[in-house]
């Protein structure tokens, strides 16, 4: 770039790579270090379980280019990601390059392993007479092909002193061959080769969910064009406005509002629920639901990009990256581990060599212990975990977005849950309109209008009911007043000045006024009032009851909580005392909290912490963020159908089935089993070894089978036991 007085405009872009080869901890740490030591270059996170580097970069000083010229410097093959996932994922890693080196590897050990053997056998023809040099040379031809993809990213790591698994391979091979042990150094290249590919696969089945969530959502999508004709277009050609056929047996292809038709959807997709819901105009479809009977036509509302699909896609790629505490305790452990057993390797050969005893042995002792100082399998023992557990409960309907919730509702032995949409359905209904006695007809009616038009500006499960009642006594929205100066007050209700006045519908206590008559079990009960009025004596006063039905499977679900070892349940509701403990007696909780505001809830959870440890909050996201976010692990419900709620939660169920709560539990209590087991065997797996090398117990081939390897495939295996978890059904 020509030297110029005046900076070029930064452009921040992100580009995303696929490198196949960077499977463990360290290789991400190196390719980092050295990415970041690059001009323009911003930020760089890398995951060695999708093996995907996220670049963030001045666009004006560094390119996309440049960027994977440095990563394929340090011998990793890096392309950028195409957003889809790898066509060669599970089912292609026996095909893929790692594999055919493994096999080529593997064949020629096995040649020259017969010619070995043949060459002891005097019966053998004169040409292979000399086969037993002809099978070093095999041998040492077998651990190069072994080796050839790990050689380069070894010589790499030597010039940037990084003490990594492909530095101690290489050295061990090197080291192997020039000490004569050339069978020794060939088995370590094609096990290393084989183990690494074994490693992938089960690395690739724990984060398979994730693509068989990809997968869910249709390419292609039947759009209507003008003139009423089918045609088959990307589903990323689709925009808002665009609309779709979708026959029986389809996925739907886009987010979108019904506009003609009526068929049974199977959400079972996104929310793991086996229900279908009836759908006609006017209702929301998903992608990536199915359409089990009618035809439906389906106005697109959101690009395939934004789908809630595509969300949930992209939070749970995201949840791999917020480390956990153990992550951190691990890391750090590494830290010190590797060069404490480094050091250890250096003295295992300095000392007793200093002592006079043989050089070679214990040259291959101390190469023995630089295998096993690799930290690899110790760093992806919780990751591989965390992916394994988050993506299978993804699968189940439930949405987790981070390790650090996922270990921590294991612990969780307190749960708070909001009523209204929680406990409850949340699907109200009026019951009852009543009036101030002496209300005139007109004024009534103005009342009803005023009240109308509030709620139709609120998002409150009360508003809705409540609006959509006074549509079906006749209001029709455009012959509403406006509404000037609206507020919603969270936990007491909503005002604007309507036709001059200040109304407000809310409460009771709010509006300062006593209800009508006796509160009634499990019923709701708000007024709405001009609140201006100066004269304040006819308080002219309007009288919405409405009921909510406790959901059925609501008593069942607590059960399950506490048989699965939560002991105490609170219900926090900014509703009155009447119809919280009418719903609490049905479903069962321990304790009853009412007449709660937004910031009485997030008192009562600090409290409940204090006494019980973490608490999680389940909620429906509509006005309880910040009682979810005072929560250790806040949770929401009925996800799919709300933009907002995805974002304000650590722990999002798609659908409304509290059942998913015990399965959520038990998933992470699982997690966190499996993750301290993982820990403890990878530490005392190489404790063992460690202390086994020096007395000459461990070959190395063991070393890097067991030690290194084993390990990760270890972990691996024992973390795909969580998407066995059953869904508690
Ligand atoms: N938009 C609204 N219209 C009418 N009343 C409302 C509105 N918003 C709040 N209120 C009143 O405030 C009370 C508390 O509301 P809040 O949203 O805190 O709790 P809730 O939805 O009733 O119950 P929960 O806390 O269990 O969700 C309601 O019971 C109702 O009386
Ligand atoms: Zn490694």
């Amino acid at each position: 770039m020509p030297p110029s007085d005046t900076a070029p405009p930064s452009v921040v872009t992100t580009a995303t790579f696929d490198v196949p080869d960077m499977d463990c901890a360290s290789c991400v740490a190196r390719i980092r270090g050295r990415l970041t030591a690059l001009d323009g270059v911003l930020g760089v996170d890398g995951s060695p379980i999708s093996r995907t580097l996220s670049v963030e970069m001045d666009g004006a000083r560094v390119t996309d280019r440049r960027v994977r010229d440095e990563v394929e410097r340090l011998g990793y093959a890096a392309r950028i990601h195409t957003g889809r996932s790898p066509a060669n994922a599970t089912s292609g890693v026996w095909r893929g390059g790692v594999a055919r080196i493994a096999y080529a590897s593997m064949a020629l050990f096995v040649v020259a392993g017969l010619a070995r053997w043949t060459g002891y056998d005097p019966r053998i023809a004169a040409p292979l007479a000399r086969a037993a040099t002809l099978s070093d040379l095999l041998f040492v031809v077998a651990a190069l092909v072994g080796g050839w993809n790990f050689f380069p990213r070894g010589v790499a790591a030597a010039r940037a002193l990084a003490l990594d698994m492909n530095f101690l391979m290489t050295v061990a091979i090197i080291g192997a061959v020039a000490v004569g042990e050339t069978m020794e150094a060939a088995a370590i290249a094609f096990l290393f080769a084989l183990s690494e590919l074994l490693e992938r696969y089960a690395v690739d089945r724990a984060r398979g969910s994730v693509e068989a969530l990809m997968e869910l959502s249709p390419d292609r999508a039947r759009r209507i064009d003008a003139a009423g004709e089918e045609e088959w277009v990307e589903i990323e050609a689709l925009v808002v406005g665009d609309e779709v056929a979708v026959r029986p047996g389809d996925r739907v292809p886009a987010d979108g509002i019904v506009v003609a038709g009526r068929s049974a959807i199977d959400e079972s997709p996104i929310t793991g629920e086996p229900l279908s819901a009836d759908k006609s105009v006017g209702d929301r479809v998903h992608s990536g639901t199915i359409n089990r009977e009618g035809w439906l036509r389906v106005r697109v509302e959101r690009l395939a990009a934004d789908s809630t699909l595509a969300r949930i896609i992209r939070l749970v790629q995201d949840a791999e990256g917020r480390k956990t505490h153990t992550e951190q305790f691990v890391a750090r452990f590494a830290r010190v581990y590797t060069p404490i057993v480094t050091l250890a390797a250096a003295l295992v050969v300095a000392i007793p060599v200093l002592l006079g005893a043989p050089f070679e042995p214990w040259f291959v002792r101390g190469l023995t212990l630089l295998v096993i100082a690799c930290p690899c399998a110790l760093v992806i023992s919780t990751p591989v975990a965390v992916v394994s557990g988050i993506t299978a409960a993804a699968r189940n309907g439930v949405l987790i977005k981070g390790g650090r919730y996922l270990e921590a509702l294991g612990e969780v032995k307190v749960f708070a849950f909001d009523k209204t949409g929680t406990l409850t359905h949340g699907r109200l209904a009026v019951e009852r309109v009543e009036f101030s006695d002496g209300v005139e007809p007109e004024a009534a009616q103005r009342l009803l209008r005023a009240a109308a038009a509030l709620e139709r500006r609120s998002e409150h499960p009360l508003a809705r009911a409540i609006a959509e009642h006074c549509g079906a006594m006749g209001l029709r929205a455009d012959t509403l007043p406006p509404v000037a100066d609206f507020r919603s007050v969270p936990g007491r209700g909503a005002e604007g000045r309507v036709d001059g006045r200040l109304v407000r519908i809310g409460a009771p206590e709010w509006l300062e006024v006593d209800p009508p008559g006796e509160p009634e079990v499990g019923r709701t009960v708000v007024a709405a009032r001009a609140v201006d009025d100066a004269s304040g004596s006819r308080r002219e006063t309007v009288w919405f009851t409405l009921a909510d039905r406790p959901r059925e499977g609501a008593a069942a679900a607590l059960d399950a909580l506490r048989a699965g070892g939560v002991v105490h349940t609170v219900m926090l509701t900014g509703d009155g005392e009447g119809p919280a403990r009418a719903v609490a007696a049905r479903v069962g909780v321990d304790e009853v909290r009412a007449r709660m505001m937004p910031e009485d809830k997030v008192r009562a959870l600090e409290e409940l912490e204090r006494i019980h440890g973490p608490v999680a909050m389940v909620g429906d996201g509509v006005n309880d963020a910040p009682a979810l976010a005072a929560s250790s692990v806040g949770i929401v419900m009925g996800a799919m159908g709300s933009d907002a709620s995805l974002e304000t939660a650590d722990l999002a169920l798609m659908g409304d089935d509290l059942s998913r709560l015990a399965y959520a539990r038990r998933m992470s209590g699982l997690a966190r089993r499996v993750i301290r087991q993982n820990i403890a065997a990878a530490i005392v797996v190489k404790a063992l070894l460690v202390l086994a090398v020096p007395f000459g117990w461990v070959p190395l081939v063991a070393a890097v089978i067991v030690g290194d390897v084993g390990v990760s495939l270890g972990v691996t295996v024992n973390a795909l036991r969580l998407a066995a978890v059953r869904d508690g059904r």
